[in-house]
C-alpha cells in the first residue's frame, strides 16, 4: 500500500511507538504513585515522560535535523519533590536503551521541545488521554511528520484498543498512515504481523451514524453533540472514548463522527499533538477532519490550532451535512 517514498520515516515512526507503547503497557499494569500533576493542574505520570524520551531519542538518532513539538518538558523532573518519579522514569526507560541516564533522559524529553512551526516538524503527544491511561481506559500514543502545514506520515499507537469494539478480547493496535496512500492497523502484539488497511464506513446517511466524543465532560460540550447528533437525526447512543483513539475508530468504521466541540465560555485552544496523527489517519482512510465551521486544521501556527475552533471528523460523505447541522444549531 505504501510507497518507498517513507519508508524511513514510516519505519522509525512505527518502531519508537511501539517501544513507547510497550513502557506503557508495563506502567499501567502497575499505576501507583506514578501520577504528578503540572502547572495547569493536568496529570501527567511516569509513563508520558518514559514515551517521549523513548520517541524523541528515536527521532533525534533518526532525523537529527528534525525538530520535534512534543507536549512534555523535563523541567518537573527535575525538581526535589519529582525526584521519585525521574527515578522511575529511568527504570523504565533503562528496560529500553540500557545506557540510558538521568541526564540523557531529561536531553531526550527535552528534544520535543521545539516551539514554534517549522517547514517540516514531528509533533508528538507521548499519552493522549493521560486521564484515561490513569483510570485503565484507552489512550494513545500520537506522532506525526508535518511537512508545508500538512500532516505527512503518522504513527497512532492505542495498547487498549480491541481489533473490533464488539469483541473486546483483543488488545492493543498501532495505525500507521501516509497522505494519499492510505491506512494500516498492525497488531501491538506481534511485530512481525502483516497490517490491515483501513477504511472509513461507507455511511451516506447522517441518522446511520454512530458518533463519539470526549469521555471526560470537561474536554468537549457533551450536550450540543447530543443535540446536533438529535438534529442529524441519530439514535445511536454516543461512544465515549478517551483519546485520538477516537480518530482511530472512525477510520476504521467503528464510528461515522468525532465531535470536540468547545464547550460554552471556553477559552481553551487545541494543541496540534492532540490532533495531527489522527486527522491523518482519518482522511488517508477515506474520511474527512475539519474544525466545526468547515475550515482546515491549520498546523501553520505550532504549537496551537489557533486558528481553529472545535474538531470534527467523520467518515467522508456526511461531512457537509455534519458541518451544516453544527451551524444550524449555533444560529
Ligand atoms: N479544557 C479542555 N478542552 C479540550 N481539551 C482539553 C482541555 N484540557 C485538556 N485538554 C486536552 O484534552 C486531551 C485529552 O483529550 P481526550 O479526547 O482524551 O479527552 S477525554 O479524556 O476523552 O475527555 C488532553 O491531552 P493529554 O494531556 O495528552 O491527555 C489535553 O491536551
Ligand atoms: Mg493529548
Ligand atoms: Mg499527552
Ligand atoms: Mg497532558
Amino acid at each position: 500500500m505504501f510507497s518507498d517514498a517513507t519508508a524511513e520515516t514510516r519505519s522509525v515512526a512505527l518502531r519508537a511507538v511501539r517501544a513507547a507503547a510497550a513502557l506503557c503497557q508495563t506502567v499501567q499494569a502497575d499505576i501507583d504513585d506514578t501520577v504528578a500533576t503540572k502547572d495547569d493542574r493536568s496529570p501527567v505520570t511516569v509513563a508520558d515522560f518514559g514515551s517521549q524520551a523513548l520517541i524523541c531519542r528515536a527521532l533525534q538518532q533518526a532525523f537529527p535535523d528534525t525538530p520535534v513539538i512534543a507536549e512534555e518538558d523535563s523541567a518537573m523532573l527535575q525538581t526535589e519533590e519529582q525526584a521519585h518519579i525521574l527515578e522511575q522514569v529511568v527504570a523504565r526507560v533503562q528496560a529500553h536503551e540500557p545506557a540510558a541516564t538521568a541526564e540523557s533522559i531529561c536531553r531526550w524529553i527535552d528534544h520535543g521541545n521545539a516551539d514554534r512551526y517549522h517547514d517540516r516538524f514531528w509533533t508528538l503527544d507521548p499519552i493522549d488521554g493521560t486521564k484515561g491511561f490513569v483510570r485503565g481506559d484507552q489512550y494513545a500514543i500520537a506522532l506525526a511528520l508535518v511537512e508545508d502545514g500538512v500532516p505527512t506520515v503518522a504513527a497512532l499507537g492505542c495498547p487498549n484498543l480491541p481489533d473490533n469494539l464488539d469483541d473486546p478480547t483483543s488488545h492493543g493496535q498501532v495505525f500507521v498512515a501516509v497522505r494519499d496512500e492510505g491506512a494500516m492497523q498492525f497488531p501491538l502484539s506481534d511485530p512481525d504481523a502483516d497490517g490491515t488497511p483501513i477504511h472509513t464506513r461507507d455511511t451516506a446517511q447522517a441518522e446511520e451514524a454512530r458518533f463519539c466524543d470526549s469521555f471526560v465532560s470537561a474536554h468537549s460540550a457533551h450536550d450540543k453533540a447530543k443535540e446536533v447528533g438529535d438534529m442529524l437525526g441519530i439514535s445511536a447512543p454516543p461512544i465515549r472514548m478517551d483519546s485520538q483513539a477516537k480518530y482511530a475508530i472512525v477510520a476504521r468504521g467503528d464510528a461515522d463522527i468525532y465531535f470536540r466541540l468547545p464547550r460554552p465560555g471556553s477559552d481553551y485552544t487545541e494543541k496540534i499533538w492532540d490532533h495531527a496523527a489522527g486527522r491523518l489517519v482519518v482522511e488517508a482512510a477515506g474520511g474527512r477532519v475539519s474544525d466545526m465551521h468547515g475550515e482546515p486544521l491549520d498546523f501553520t501556527h505550532a504549537p496551537l490550532l489557533s486558528e481553529n475552533t472545535g474538531v470534527v471528523a467523520t467518515s467522508g460523505a456526511i461531512h457537509d451535512n455534519v458541518i451544516q447541522a453544527l451551524a444550524d444549531y449555533e444560529r
